[in-house]
């Protein structure tokens, strides 16, 4: 899988020039709905003899309209939802997808004023050779919104593409969706949320430097930045870590650790048997179960012995 940044970049890969099938959307979770219509992508790809193309935005168009409005009106409290994950992770499981492009394009005041004929004719024509596009009926694009599946399926026949509703998938009688899958995350259903997905919950990330306080209480925790990203989880979990294809267990904390005033929200990892120094290496921590909320000690010493426990309920349930 090839990620192009931005449509500078998109005249430079020759094995484009001849078209392909698209979809666009955030794909955020590549959960199981998702992951059907990439499926149907990639038939069509075969089928049609040209590479598949994810086109996705950054940063998220929801997540843009909700800055501009915080921006232009302070009384208005716009947010956009948590993300499931990083563009990091987005890919990986792209990636698992054998997708062949990822066109990731920067959302902004230019690219949603587009017209909606000009987003067709100089984005989907001109520069994709779109064969065949799978979309959402519910897809609305160009300035104001105005661009919808019909304009879309108009476009189709005067240029020659196929138009594809991509359909919503169920699970139990529910349309899976990344808004399905954050209340499931918010009410710690975690078995739930690894049906949708079609894998569990996870983060990706490279092991930083913290305040070294971990080891003085006997309890080293590799600590994963998450910088802008809001995770949709918090507390305390058991967890698997997988490092350099080796799976480990241990004991996690997502959160901003009030004991210690800490201020930025930071992924923990205390693993399990283990003793080595694993800074500036990429791991990936699966959540299992959430074992407990974060709360703010009275004491160092005090979270020391609330951590003592908590390995011993991690380590019961791994048995
Ligand atoms: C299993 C586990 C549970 C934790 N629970 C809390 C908590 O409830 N409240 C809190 O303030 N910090 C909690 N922490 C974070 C600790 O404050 C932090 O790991 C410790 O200060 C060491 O930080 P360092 O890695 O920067 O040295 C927890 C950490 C772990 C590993
Ligand atoms: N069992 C373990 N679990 C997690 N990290 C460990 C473990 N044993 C050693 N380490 C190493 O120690 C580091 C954590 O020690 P810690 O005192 O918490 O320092 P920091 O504040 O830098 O995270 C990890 O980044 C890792 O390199």
């Amino acid at each position: 899988m090839r990620l192009i940044r931005g449509l500078y970049n998109l005249n430079k890969n020759t094995e484009l020039s001849k078209g392909c099938v698209l979809t666009i959307g955030n794909f955020d979770g590549v959960h199981i709905g998702h992951q059907h219509i990439l499926q149907r992508l990639n038939q069509q790809a075969k089928q049609l003899n040209v590479p598949s193309v994810v086109m996705l935005f950054e940063p998220h168009p929801r997540e843009f309209f909700a800055q501009k409005f915080a921006k232009s009106d302070q009384n208005i409290t716009a947010s956009a939802p948590a993300r499931l994950m990083r563009l990091r992770d987005k890919l990986h499981y792209l990636k698992q997808q054998q997708i062949d492009f990822v066109l990731c394009l920067r959302f902004n005041e230019k690219f949603a004023s587009l017209q909606p004929q000009d987003f067709i004719s100089q984005l989907l024509v001109e520069k994709l050779k779109v064969k065949y596009l799978s979309i959402g009926d519910d897809f609305r694009f160009g300035q104001a919104r105005q661009g919808n599946f019909e304009t879309l399926q108009q476009a189709g026949k005067t240029f020659n593409f196929i138009v594809e509703d991509s359909q919503s998938h169920c699970f139990e009688e529910q349309r899976v969706s990344s808004t399905l899958i954050r209340e499931a995350l918010h009410k710690d259903n975690l078995h739930l949320v690894e049906q949708l997905l079609g894998k569990p919950y996870s983060i990706r990330g490279r092991v930083v430097h913290g305040k070294k306080l971990g080891r003085t209480i006997n309890f080293p925790t590799a600590n994963i930045m998450l910088d802008r990203f809001v995770v949709p989880i918090h507390g305390v979990y058991a967890v698997k870590v997988n490092l350099n294809g080796q799976q480990l267990q241990g004991i996690a904390n997502v959160g901003n650790r009030p004991t210690i005033n800490g201020t930025n929200a930071l992924l923990e990892v205390h693993i399990f048997d283990f003793n080595q120094m694993i800074y500036g290496q990429s791991i990936e921590v699966i959540f299992v179960k959430k074992i407990r909320s974060e709360i703010k000690f009275e004491s160092f010493e005090a979270l020391k012995k609330q951590i003592e426990q908590d390995v011993v309920t991690v380590r019961h349930y791994f048995q």
